[in-house]
């Protein structure tokens, strides 16, 4: 266990090192004050200097950092280390359509937009892990992996569109139970859905009712055959989500990687795939202060799950069990075999996201390291076995057929 978030933390040094609970923003070093990315800075700087001003109790720590990324690019990342209450993670979201230039491309209306991101935030539920906040860090995740990765040079903004319109979609009305407990449970959503996939279907069908609404539809300038393609994109990212489908999605890629050409919309779309799992299970990419509250909550969740389950009389799934489960035996496998080989693979695309060693982040690994072990050490009970395998996403050991 001493080694968690060791292998992770030297991806996350460099690629994936973003926080849930803060704001990140990758841009190019630019000179040009017109430049759209500038004047979105300004914007994003008097937005801090009012939460600075307002909220003047809150710690908060605003920090920059400039590394280098392929040839001579900078690229720097500003930090607002605090949480972000939901009004104004509405607002990140509509400044990253804004951003990546999508209410001028798709003559996307403000007050569409943020009737849709309202409608988006009112269904997700008010539960410990998949709620609204989750939403904003897998989108957050995807958003900085499009800037970090210099996607808008390879893909075209409807790709990209679909990629960040998923990700804000990609758990809606999320209930807290998983599919397994959907199928045994016999729910409503699995008996609809026939026991494919109850939830992402759902999360799907969720999405395209808040953009039936004229009001809410942010696709209503769009041609049909660009609605169309949309929707088949945002379907098939969505889907993707379903981690039973893990090792199909990912070995699609890894066949694909040697010969990868953006000009096949089949290499895009597994891409695409990728691009929303990876951003789906990336708190642990994260700083250990970010990511370990995240993992209490997902925790949390589990554990209500499979009380449930006992109370129900159903099948307890292991990995969700407070009788079996710990923080490490739930972490371990999941990060060696189920997100560093996602992140892995990602990083051989993407050669800028390959691992960069900073003298000072290495110091912070260590005494991340250091803390982890004995937190490991307090949040294991004495009575409590060493942990099992768990062939499942959530606490897997070996690699399985997801
Ligand atoms: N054990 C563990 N599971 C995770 C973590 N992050 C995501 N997952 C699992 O991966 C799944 C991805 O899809 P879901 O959001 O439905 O549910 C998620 C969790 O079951 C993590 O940090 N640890
Ligand atoms: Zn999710």
């Amino acid at each position: 266990m001493r080694e968690r978030g060791f292998g992770v933390h030297k991806i996350a040094c460099s690629t994936f090192y973003m926080c849930h609970k803060v704001w990140l923003l990758f841009y190019p070093k630019i000179h040009d004050n017109n430049d759209p990315i500038k004047l979105f800075l300004n914007r994003l700087q008097s937005l801090e200097k009012r939460i600075l001003t307002e909220a003047a109790e809150t710690p908060v720590i605003v920090y920059e950092m400039k590394r280098q990324v392929e040839g001579n690019r900078k690229i720097k990342i500003l930090c607002c280390c605090r949480q972000w209450e939901d009004a104004e993670i509405m607002v990140l979201l509509q400044v990253m359509y804004t951003d990546l230039d999508f209410i001028s491309t798709f003559n996307i209306e403000l007050d569409v937009l943020q009737q849709f991101l309202y409608e988006v935030y009112r269904r997700y539920n008010n539960i410990p892990f998949h709620n609204f906040k989750h939403c904003f860090c897998v989108t957050q995740m995807m958003y900085g992996l499009i800037w970090l990765t210099d996607l808008r040079s390879e893909m075209d903004s409807i790709d990209l569109l679909i990629m960040l319109t998923s990700a804000v979609c990609h758990d809606l009305d999320h209930t807290g139970y998983n599919n397994a407990y959907q199928i045994n449970a016999r729910t409503e959503l699995a008996l609809r859905y026939n026991d494919i996939s109850p939830l992402e279907n759902h999360h799907c069908a969720v999405a395209f009712e808040i953009l039936e609404k004229t009001e809410s539809n942010i696709f209503r300038n769009l041609s049909t055959e660009q609605f169309k393609r949309i929707r088949e994109g945002i379907i098939k990212c969505i889907l993707a989500t379903d981690m039973t489908r893990h090792t199909e999605i990912l070995n699609k890629f890894k066949a694909i990687l040697p010969v990868f050409d953006f000009s096949d919309k089949d290499h895009r779309d597994v891409l695409m795939m990728i691009m929303i799992k990876v951003s789906d299970i990336s708190n642990e990419a994260r700083p250990m202060d970010v990511a370990e509250p995240w993992l209490d909550c997902l925790l949390q969740e589990f554990f209500n799950q499979s009380d449930m389950e006992k109370l129900e009389g159903l099948p307890v799934t292991p990995f969700m069990d407070r009788d079996k489960v710990t923080k490490p035996s739930s972490q371990t496998g999941f990060i060696r075999f189920v997100l560093f080989p996602l992140f892995t693979e990602l990083a051989n695309l993407f050669p800028c996201l390959e691992v960069r060693k900073f003298p000072e982040e290495n110091l912070s690994l260590e005494r991340e390291k250091q803390n982890w072990t004995q937190s490991e050490k307090m949040v294991k009970p004495s009575n409590l076995k060493e942990p099992e395998a768990h062939p499942e996403p959530g606490g897997m050991t070996k690699p399985v057929n997801l």
